[in-house]
């Protein structure tokens, strides 16, 4: 797709798989500056809703939240159907923390809040407006910008 060509190594060179089983989650956080700013997203199995919320100015880089980010209400909510790619880049990469519910179940599903409703491949599951979760197998593949040499890592080692 040649979606990374203006990264650093031109390709992910990183790939991290994530399994959610329900009830899990992934607290809302921001991915950081060790990465290009482009995530593709493989979802696997079965759906899951990915929410967006808009950082605070008292979220500086790591992207941490004190005083519970989880408890607000998500600007977007990005239902992720199995076998999609999500392409996560640009102002929403940096200017928003993601997340996914520790929920058995996603609820309140429609037009008005998923906002890539009218991109689902499988809409009549989601009509009624929720489904129970089940186990989710996410592909995220990233382009990592510092690659330690293995030269300085063998000097790390011998150090210890
Ligand atoms: O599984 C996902 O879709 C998101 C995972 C994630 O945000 C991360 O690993 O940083
Ligand atoms: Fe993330």
């Amino acid at each position: 797709m040649g979606i990374f060509v203006d990264s650093p190594h031109g390709a992910p060179n990183h790939v991290l798989i994530n399994e959610y089983m329900p009830g899990q989650g992934i607290m809302p956080h921001e991915d950081g500056s060790a990465y290009y700013p482009l995530v593709a997203t493989v979802s696997l199995g079965a759906p899951i809703v990915l929410d967006l919320y808009t950082k605070r100015k008292s979220e500086g880089q790591e992207g941490q939240d004190e005083d519970g980010a989880e408890e607000r209400r998500p600007q977007f909510r990005i239902l992720q159907e199995r076998r999609s790619l999500l392409v996560t880049t640009s102002g929403l990469y940096t200017d928003f923390l993601h997340g996914i519910a520790e929920s058995t179940r996603e609820k309140g599903l429609g037009p008005e809040s998923v906002c890539n409703w009218d991109l689902l491949r499988e809409k009549d599951r989601y009509e009624n407006g929720w489904f129970d979760r089940a186990t989710r197998i996410s592909l995220t593949y990233r382009d990592v910008i510092k690659v330690a040499k293995v030269g300085n890592k063998f000097k790390f080692l011998n150090g210890r």
